[in-house]
């Protein structure tokens, strides 16, 4: 391996992981939850939040950089019948955690490359249900690139939702918005999931928690304080979450600081609500990301 890659297996926090280090970034990526943990290009800030309050236990999913929600989206029941009932087939009655199964469930690497432009990882969720795999394929140059491979290895066709829940850090949440979601529907999930339509960008001076519906392709996280813009390219997905827990819910959230939610933004690429996605045995369906951060003063 020439001195410009490495690919080294490393722990953090007593868990399994894999160190990028090549000309154009640095990354981390968890063998727990299969998640990227951290991204950053070469002389810029961080493109994922890193958590300082992250303390891992058994069971319990790293609340940092990209964790997989999969194969349900948030709470089971809150999701359409179609996901319920497949879930019900696929695990039974052990599907009570909110964010599905894979977040806090072991992977394992089955290869990596390089490649000229980006380094390329691929995971598999180790013990996944019968009939059901899922893969990860990550490229990490100076753009981040994430793609989730559903199959259906059984004879019965299923209906999932599944999100990216990417943590991004900000200069503060007071100086950020969120482009490409105006006039967009949404669900509120902090208001009995009540319908709404956002109106310009996105701010945030609350609890925030709301599922977008028929979003672009395209959205863009605007920084001013860092004048950053991070932009997220999703084409196979309609619909976002976003997410900042504010001030109470940060007291009581688990791994995390009091102050935090003044650091960090979720901005999560899903298939949720009438977004969710429908897989036939013996066939694949895809989820990909690629984040790109660039300068204000360049874009
Ligand atoms: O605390 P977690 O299970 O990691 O979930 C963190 C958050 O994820 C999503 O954004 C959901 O919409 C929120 O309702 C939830 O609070």
């Amino acid at each position: 391996m020439s001195d410009l890659f490495s690919i080294n297996k490393t722990s953090f926090n007593g868990v399994a992981a894999l160190q990028i280090r090549r000309r154009e970034c640095t990354a981390l990526v968890s063998l727990l939850g299969g998640q990227v943990m951290s991204f950053q290009p070469t002389g810029e800030r961080p493109v994922l939040w890193h958590n300082p309050d992250l303390v891992w236990a058994p069971g319990e999913p790293l609340r940092q950089g990209i964790p997989v929600c999969w194969p349900w989206f948030g709470d089971l029941r809150k999701n359409p019948p179609a996901v319920q009932a497949s879930i019900a087939g696929l695990i039974g009655g052990q599907a009570t955690q909110a964010h599905g199964i894979a977040r806090s469930a072991n992977w394992v690497l089955q290869s990596a490359d390089e490649h000229d432009e980006f380094t390329e990882i691929c995971l598999v969720l180790e013990s996944a249900p019968d009939g059901i795999a899922l893969s990860a394929r990550y490229r990490f140059g100076t753009q981040l690139s994430c793609e989730l491979i559903t199959e259906n290895t059984g004879g019965t066709a299923f209906t999932l939702s599944m999100a990216l829940h990417s943590y991004f850090p900000v200069s503060d949440i007071d100086a950020v918005n969120i482009d490409g979601l105006d006039s967009c529907h949404y669900v509120d999930a902090l208001s009995n999931w009540s319908q709404h339509q956002q109106a310009g960008s996105v701010a945030f001076s609350e609890e925030t928690d709301r599922l977008y519906q028929d979003t672009p392709p395209e959205l863009t996280l605007v920084d001013r304080g860092w004048r950053r813009r991070i932009r997220l390219n999703a084409p196979g997905s309609r619909s976002t979450v976003v997410w900042n827990p504010w001030i109470d819910k940060s007291q009581r959230l688990s791994q995390f600081g009091p102050e935090s939610y003044r650091s960090m933004v979720c901005i999560e690429t899903a298939r949720v609500l009438d977004d969710v996605f429908t897989v036939a045995p013996g066939e694949q369906s895809s989820l990909q990301l690629t984040i790109t951060s660039t300068s204000s003063d360049d874009s």
